[in-house]
């Protein structure tokens, strides 16, 4: 088997300190596979969010070590000091509330995650259309997000999301804003997209029509991993 692109080893996040402090993720270890759809579930507060956001290198840990795609980038502490450089390089985000600039048309919002990346002007707006044909909203390239479907908006934001040909996906209730069919299409996607990109994905979910299709799930309880298959 290929290796892990994302690997935790014993893994904490406390936030604050002393009597208010929270222990949000207590001792984790995880590992996802190129390929790999992986839900995370659990109750609200067990720990989703954050143990995202740590993958994503939002939040940092209070200890362990995380690997993305064969690199040590935390150990104790962050052991890159370009935290935004490997973000723009490994990952994608997809987010509930899909965060689509509402001032720019559809095919901008998806160029200006390459334009930052450093893709110049005219490549990036090509890309942009190419990834909106794959996702099948290139006809609304053109349109602001306040006119497009929930649906269409969250293909935009998947298309974003992969601008930069991330290897790791991370998805926070990507399906939350959508009904049970577009659901499934948004599912549909993220699968093609781990096995065509050999990319490995993970989203938090509660959202129980998707349960059955994930590779694994990961459950939570109060910042514990409490089953995994
Ligand atoms: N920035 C923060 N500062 C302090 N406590 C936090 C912070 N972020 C999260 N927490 C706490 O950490 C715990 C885990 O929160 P987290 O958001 O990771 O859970 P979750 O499983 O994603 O919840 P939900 O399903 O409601 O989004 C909760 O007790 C939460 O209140």
């Amino acid at each position: 088997m290929a290796a892990p692109l994302v690997e935790l080893r014993g893994i904490a996040k406390t936030y604050g300190r002393g009597e208010t402090a929270v222990h949000a993720l207590k001792d984790t270890d995880l590992q996802v596979y190129p390929g790999q759809v992986v839900g995370l579930l659990g109750p609200s507060g067990s720990g989703k969010t954050t143990l995202l956001n740590l993958i994503g290198c939002i939040v940092e840990p209070t200890r362990g070590r995380l690997n993305l795609d064969g690199e040590t980038v935390y150990d104790g502490r962050w052991l890159r000091s370009d935290l935004r450089r490997l973000r723009l390089e490994k990952i994608g985000f997809i987010f509930q509330f899909h965060n689509l600039l509402p001032f720019l048309t559809a095919e901008e919002n998806v160029a200006v995650a390459l334009d930052l990346a450093g893709v110049p002007g005219a490549e990036a707006r090509r890309r942009a259309r190419a990834l909106l044909d794959y996702l099948e909203v290139g006809h609304r390239g053109a349109t602001l997000p306040s006119r497009l479907s929930g649906g269409e908006a969250q293909r935009v934001a998947i298309a974003r999301a992969l601008a930069n040909r991330p290897r790791i996906i991370l998805a926070d209730e990507p399906t939350a804003a959508l009904d049970s069919g577009r659901a499934g299409m948004v599912m549909d996607l993220l699968r093609r997209l781990a096995i065509e990109q050999q990319a490995a994905i993970l989203v938090v979910t509660h959202d129980e029509t998707i349960f059955g299709r994930f590779d694994g799930t990961v459950t939570l309880r109060d910042g514990r991993v409490v089953s995994s298959g």
